[in-house]
């Protein structure tokens, strides 16, 4: 009899849909009424990743993100925290698409094998959800299939996807001579207000920081850390914070809206000289804007903006620390606006890695720096330490009372970092403190560099496989002359850059185009599409703005 009779049982309760799933650049993400039988599964998947681990604390994360309300979705974090290791993907999706009970006992055997799992050791799986209605639903399937391989469950409720990276690196880091913090929200809101209020000290206070938190589970977590910060130190006002009724969750609204708009959400009515901020559903990414006085325009400052600011922030901490022998990196997507990277290079004098997209490609390129930075210009991004950095802030001996400050200014802003992933409320956090010592407004901050106007365009194609990339994704190398026509189309723009490649969270292909003026950009975006639908197998009606 298979070792697995209790979880072939347990799984019978949970039939697999008529449909099929892959663990994608974030996760499972679809419909959270087809995902209990996938849920279910990860949950047994991550009592084996404990398991894989020695035992320790693996999490679990139920969230759609910045997608409708309908949707639903699933993660597993690692125990430092960090997003699930890449060649287990292939589990996730084999599991979530075995047709039977059967099925999923035989891939959890060769799992077991194949990885050579102690079946023996204990495991233990930490998990939350955001507020979607399907949520409660999904959390009962995960806890089934924990229950069903014995792992110790550890609820943290509803909690925003950054809060349970961080619960989860601070219940394994505990007993080491690393730890990261309190596993609890109270523990997480300490740490926060503790290093901003460390950083702000003797700073005048600023106007409010209004939050658009995108009807999801970073508006009442942002109310809670406010508490912890005081009054006297931020005011926070919190805007489309509905979270318990239906469909208002990330409608015209969030971090994701603002973005692919380039405009304020609704529910909101911003002035000129007010401060504003979108959170996305689950509170992972943040994105600044204001409205000019003199024009009125919607101005916009994205992950890009957020990264060279940190960049700033840190090349001038280190410096007034002494520690200039710290290498300092920042990592980009080709999403990255053209006029972020030069100001990066050229002005910052610091250099730039580009990978892939998706936050967890940007996150292990980080990890090679002692201090890397690293935002998709969708707003989710961090700055990681490394233990050279880590110890050059604690040990350092300072020469003068400027670099004993700057020291303590360098382990403040680490511990309002969450190091594990993108965090809208920590990010938030770290924007005000370089703002306040600068003095700088957002339109100030704005003025740094100019963005190159940009488009981003989606193409619906009867098969985006067929896509193949290289260079960080910016050069196609199928199908076979798309890339020259888009290299002969580029050529016709001055200071114009445009790449291709097929999206790994929806089925379409992506088109970016920037260029030195909005007309020329437009055009060449246009132009792009238009291409990709004609030569690589639109689907559809051929989109009537398409050149
Ligand atoms: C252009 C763009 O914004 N792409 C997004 C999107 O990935 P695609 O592979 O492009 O669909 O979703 C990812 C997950 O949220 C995010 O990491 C990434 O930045
Ligand atoms: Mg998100």
């Amino acid at each position: 009899m298979s070792s697995f009779q209790k979880v072939a049982e347990a799984s019978s309760k949970f039939p697999k849909p008529d449909a099929a799933f892959t663990y994608g650049t974030a996760g499972v993400r679809t419909l959270g009424s087809l995902l209990e039988s996938t849920v279910f599964r990860v949950g047994l998947l991550a009592a084996l990743r404990s398991k894989k681990h020695g035992g320790a604390c693996i999490g679990v994360m139920i969230t759609a993100s910045h997608n409708k309300e309908e949707d639903n979705g699933v993660k597993i974090v690692e125990p430092m925290g960090e997003m699930l290791d890449q060649s287990w993907e292939s589990y996730c999706t084999d599991l979530a698409n075995a047709p039977t009970d059967a099925n999923v006992t035989q891939i959890l055997e060769t799992i077991v094998s194949k990885e050579n799992i102690d079946l023996s050791l204990p495991a233990t799986v930490a998990y939350a959800r955001d507020t979607r209605p399907s949520g409660p639903a999904l959390q009962a399937a995960l806890e089934s299939g924990l229950a069903a391989l014995e792992a110790k469950p550890l609820n943290f409720g509803i909690v925003t996807t950054p809060q349970l990276h961080y619960f989860v690196r601070c219940i394994n880091s505990k007993n080491t001579d690393n730890p990261y913090g309190e596993p609890t929200e109270d523990g997480y809101y300490k740490k926060l207000a503790a290093a901003f209020n460390k950083l702000i000290e003797g700073r005048a206070k600023t106007d409010p920081i209004h939050i658009d938190a995108a009807n999801g589970v970073g508006a009442p977590q942002v109310l809670k850390l406010s508490s912890f910060i005081g009054s006297d130190s931020l005011d926070i006002v919190v805007h489309n914070d509905t979270i318990n009724v239906e469909n208002k969750l990330n409608v015209e609204c969030g971090a994701d809206y603002v973005k692919s708009n380039q405009r304020s959400p609704s529910g909101v009515n911003v002035q000129p000289k007010q401060r504003f901020c979108s959170f996305d559903g689950d509170a992972d990414r943040i994105l600044f804007y204001y409205v000019s006085e003199s024009t009125g325009k919607f101005n916009l400052l994205d992950g890009d903006k957020i990264a060279t600011l940190a960049a700033l922030y840190i090349k001038e901490q280190i410096t007034d620390a002494g520690l200039k022998d710290l290498r300092v990196g920042v990592i980009q997507t080709a999403y990255a606006n053209g006029s972020s990277t030069e100001y990066i290079q050229k002005k910052l004098q610091l250099p730039v890695v580009f990978t892939k997209t998706g936050v967890k490609h940007l996150h292990h390129e980080a990890e090679k720096w002692d201090i890397g930075v690293y935002f998709e210009a969708n707003g989710h991004g961090t700055i990681l330490f490394n233990s050279k950095a880590r110890d050059a802030f604690n040990s350092a001996q300072p020469d003068t009372p400027a670099q004993d400050d700057a020291l303590s200014r360098l382990r403040a802003l680490r511990d309002l970092t969450n190091e594990t992933v993108g965090d809208a409320m920590s990010d938030m956090l770290i924007v005000e403190v370089i703002l306040r010592t600068k003095g700088w407004s957002l339109e100030q901050w704005n003025q740094c560099y100019t963005d190159k106007a940009n488009r981003l365009l989606k193409v619906i194609v009867k098969d985006r496989t067929i896509f193949k990339t290289t260079n960080a994704e910016q050069t196609l190398t199928s199908p076979d002359g798309l890339q020259s026509t888009i290299d002969n189309l580029v050529a016709k723009y001055p200071g114009s850059r445009s790449f291709v490649r097929p999206s790994g969270t929806e089925d379409a292909v992506r088109v970016y185009a920037e260029a030195n003026s909005t007309q020329d950009c437009d055009e060449l975006a246009y132009k792009v599409a238009g291409q990709v639908f004609d030569q690589a197998g639109g689907r559809g009606t051929r989109p009537p703005e398409f050149l």
